[in-house]
């Protein structure tokens, strides 16, 4: 990637009036019932992958994020005091060529051990480029993700567009 193209589609982390969708995310997971039974594997957050550029999560020391590795298997980010986790989102994927991946990750439910059922918090700032920036791979894209990537058509990908798209694709009510 040449000098200056990631700060050249994320101004707006210097000038407010310049619109985006990079947003800070407090999350309040509440405590559980310990009498409800919950079925093996139940979620608090389900599996996505983040939207735009770059995500930084702090979490508590309770747990319950994992991360699906590229052989399919579900593993723990176990939370590391004072750590903050860097995890790439699907416009950097894009970006990259599939470079920097973005993983699947989930919140599951702790329902065994010293922190089952405790509430969890977490602080998320997801940075997302510039409305206005239109992405586009910068190098060769991997074979493996060509399949994956024909969702965008072979063409440069407007952020705003991507947030609003992935906003209904999630979005119920
Ligand atoms: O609460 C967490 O640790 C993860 C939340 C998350 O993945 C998200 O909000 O995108
Ligand atoms: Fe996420």
């Amino acid at each position: 990637m040449q000098e200056g193209t990631l700060t050249s589609k994320h101004r707006s982390l210097g000038d407010h009036s310049i619109k985006t969708q990079t947003v800070m995310r407090s999350l309040y997971y509440y405590t559980l019932n310990p009498d409800d039974n919950f079925p093996e594997n139940a979620i608090r957050c389900g599996e996505h992958r983040d939207w735009g550029t770059i995500t930084f999560l702090i979490q508590d020391m309770i747990g319950g994020l994992e991360v699906k590795t590229t052989d399919g298997q579900w593993i723990s980010a176990v939370p590391i005091e004072n750590a903050i986790l860097l995890n790439s989102e699907q416009l950097m994927e894009y970006w990259t060529g599939g470079h920097f991946r973005a993983a699947l990750h989930r919140v599951k439910i702790i329902t065994e051990g010293r922190e089952a059922h405790n509430p969890r918090q977490s602080l998320v700032y997801f940075i997302s480029p510039d409305g206005d920036a239109n992405i586009f791979p910068v190098v060769p894209t991997l074979p493996e993700k060509e399949v994956y990537f024909r969702k965008f058509n072979n063409r440069p990908v407007n952020a705003y567009d991507h947030f609003q798209r992935q906003l209904e694709a999630s979005t119920q009510y």
